[in-house]
């Protein structure tokens, strides 16, 4: 079983190469560490960048996560391909885009194509916000499922990853000591749901909210609390529909608190996703009697 060591990057392919870099920037506050004609790198923290948008939306969504050592990658790459996954070492022109040592890709059962890289680049330059945003670190992604218990299988069973809390199906995947650093949202098509950054405190949260809102950016969900990671949280979108997230106090267990956490089972509904009060304008986060009434209205 492979032992992911963290999230690192999130690659999104799209048509709108220049709104998006702009949306990082100016609303965000994103830092963009290098732009070509085909790809722009951005960060929220001091690795080399956590988002790179890529120029054509065929090019999809990849998510990437690094491993402990190269021989740790030659191993999950060996399991992959014993287990009949199909599994694809990255030239070096692909490490080179993603400024990674080494790199091997394949995709979960519902389509979500996801990268395991060995020693990609640290940065010795400090991360300098482009706006005072309170970006402390990329800390997760929620992501699209089509099939939320085969996912939930292969991230636990190939990806060594660990249940937090179930809201129905969806499960919030830990790899580390934090609550999540992926959760499978039930969706009709793979991809990113959200990309989330951790911001320093509640004030910041609250100080975007009106930052957002006097831009015309729409909210998606929040300001609120999560009930599953306790994280105070707000939801925006982006270019593309694409949803980001900005939280503070996301759990984060002990090693005791691990070893003996019972992921808890949620229900689908409103308190379980806000114990504030806050409505999700979010398709996923919505609950189907939540959904009709919001169509009839
Ligand atoms: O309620 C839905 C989302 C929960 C959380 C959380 O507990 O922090 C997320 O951020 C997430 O699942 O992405
Ligand atoms: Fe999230």
């Amino acid at each position: 079983m492979a032992d992911l060591h963290d999230i690192r990057y999130v690659r999104v392919g799209t048509d709108r190469l220049d709104e998006s870099v702009e949306f990082a920037i100016r609303i965000l506050g994103l830092e963009l560490v290098h732009r070509d004609s085909d790809a722009a790198y951005l960060r929220g923290d001091d690795r080399d960048h956590n988002i790179c948008y890529v120029k054509g939306a065929a090019e999809g969504h990849v998510v990437g996560f690094e491993m402990a050592t190269g021989e740790q990658l030659d191993q999950a790459a060996a399991e992959m391909e014993r287990a009949g996954i199909a599994v694809r070492r990255g030239s070096a022109e692909e490490c080179e885009r993603r400024r990674v040592r080494d790199m091997i890709r394949f995709a979960d059962p519902s389509g979500n194509a996801i990268e395991l890289v060995s020693r990609p680049a640290a940065s010795g330059r400090r991360y300098f916000p482009s706006r005072a945003a309170g970006i402390t670190s990329f800390s997760h992604i929620g992501l699209r499922t089509t099939d939320a218990r085969t996912d939930e299988a292969f991230w636990t069973g190939r990806l060594g990853a660990k249940v937090s809390d179930w809201i129905e199906d969806a499960a919030l995947l830990r790899i580390d000591g934090v609550h999540h650093k992926v959760a499978l949202f039930n969706s009709a098509y793979a991809g990113v749901h959200h990309i989330n950054f951790q911001v320093g405190e509640v004030d910041d949260i609250m100080r975007s909210w009106y930052f957002l809102q006097e831009q015309g950016v729409q909210i998606a969900f929040g300001p609120g609390r999560h009930a599953t990671s306790g994280a105070r949280f707000l939801y925006f979108y982006g270019p593309d529909g694409m949803i980001y997230e900005y939280s503070c106090g996301v759990r984060v267990f002990s090693e005791e608190e691990e070893r003996v956490h019972v992921p808890r089972q949620f229900r689908r509904e409103p308190t379980s996703y806000c114990t504030w009060g806050s409505k999700p304008d979010i398709a996923e986060f919505r609950s189907e009697a939540e959904g009709s009434i919001a169509h009839a209205g």
